[in-house]
């Protein structure tokens, strides 16, 4: 019994709302020197691959999921990619060491808990480590009073990172321990800066809790459909027509229950990700241009936005071809917190454009657009 839960791959599932610092452990445990392999697997927010372009040096084994819907389609495509991670091999051992889902910052992290528990291949080979859940010092609050993400992000953690102490004072870190506490009682608080949490409080933890879990969502390890592979559980069940609190709206919602397997069957136009629109009126909008910008007008244009629209814009990320500059200029925004800096140069064969994602509320996809365009040099 033992030997075979040692020989399952560890999987770590690393939550928390948009822009709470996911990303940045994730570089954090693929640039320390740990000797060894991690597989990575990043559920895309949009159709414009920001995400995984943001990973550091570690593209081979950066998989992406494609949508960023999690509880309908991302259970299909979390048991392709870990059945095709499966096949890889290393002499000797397991072709990775752990593997690693970042959530989106939208998603409520039980469908992909789930799946490790639902789909008997997957069972087979990983078992679920723990689930991580980061939280923005500075926005958490608020975002646990709109988002029932949020809640249940906390709710499910097996550990909390309370990131971004450096953005709040002592006494809003007490009040936001408090309530994280109060939401989940058991999970261990780690305050961290930069998401500089020792690894070993992260990975191997041995941390998922199923019977805490239970507790919680008692229908946890019996989906309503009970087909290992069936995305349409009971978290679509009732998240999509009787939740308003929980937000999603699926006024967009063309795509293919039936079969999971092809990813395709999601694939529409339109806004968000994918055409979906989360948590009623947030939306994602992807803006690219194939010309090089002008960084002056950019950053202008930028700082103009984040200013006046700044309450609004949950999250903005992008990268961008400034004219007469062979590095790339990635910027991110957690409403008005701004972060850019000029990063590694465009590769010889890299196709050079400039992309962004604004996700929000009320946001006017025209005018974004008018004003991104305007920026070209
Ligand atoms: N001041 C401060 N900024 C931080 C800290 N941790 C991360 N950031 C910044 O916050 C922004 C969001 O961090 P990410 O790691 O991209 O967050 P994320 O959770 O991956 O975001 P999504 O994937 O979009 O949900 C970036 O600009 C980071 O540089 C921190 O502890 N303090």
């Amino acid at each position: 019994m033992t030997d075979t839960v040692a020989a399952k791959i560890p999987v770590t599932v690393l939550t928390g709302y948009l822009g709470a610092g996911k990303t940045t452990l994730l570089n954090r445990i693929l640039t320390e020197d740990h000797g060894k392999r991690y597989a990575v697997i990043v559920n895309e927010f949009g159709e414009i691959g920001i995400d995984n372009d943001l990973v550091v040096g570690a593209d081979e084994d950066v998989f992406e999921m494609n949508n960023g819907c999690v509880c309908c389609t991302v259970r299909g495509d979390l048991i392709r990619v870990v059945a095709g991670l499966m096949k890889r091999q290393r002499p000797g051992k397991p072709a990775f060491d752990a593997i690693i889902v970042e959530t989106t910052g939208l998603a409520d992290p039980g469908p992909v808990a789930q799946t490790f528990f639902v789909d008997d291949d997957v069972k087979a080979k990983t078992r679920l480590d723990s689930v991580t859940t980061l939280v923005d010092a500075r926005h958490v609050m608020a975002r646990l009073d709109d988002s029932r993400e949020a809640r249940e992000q906390v709710a499910f953690a097996d550990r909390i990172i309370l990131n971004k102490t450096d953005l709040a004072t002592e006494a809003e870190l007490v009040a936001v321990e408090r309530r994280l506490r109060a939401l989940n009682p058991l999970a261990p608080i780690t305050r961290a800066e930069r998401a500089n949490v020792p690894l070993d409080q992260v990975l191997g933890l041995g941390g998922f809790d199923l019977e805490r879990i239970l507790d919680i969502h008692p229908e946890f390890a019996n989906p309503a459909h009970g087909e290992a592979g069936h995305v349409h559980d009971e978290h679509c069940g009732h998240d999509h027509h009787d939740h308003h609190d929980h937000g999603h709206s699926h006024d967009h919602h063309h795509h293919d229950h039936g079969n999971p397997d092809n990813p395709d069957t999601v694939s529409e136009p339109g806004i968000g990700p994918r055409g979906h629109d989360h948590a009623d009126d947030i939306k994602g909008i992807s803006l690219s241009l194939d010309r090089p910008m002008n960084g002056v007008k950019f950053t202008a244009w930028l700082d103009q936005l984040l200013g006046q629209q700044g309450q609004n814009i949950l999250r903005a990320k992008g990268i961008i071809d400034v004219q007469g500059e062979d590095r790339r200029l990635v910027f991110q925004a957690v409403h008005m917190i701004l972060e850019g800096d000029l990063q590694r140069s465009w590769g010889p064969d890299e196709r050079r454009w400039s992309r962004a994602v604004f996700i929000g509320r009320e946001l006017d996809e025209a005018q974004l657009r008018a004003g991104f365009e305007a920026c070209a040099a």
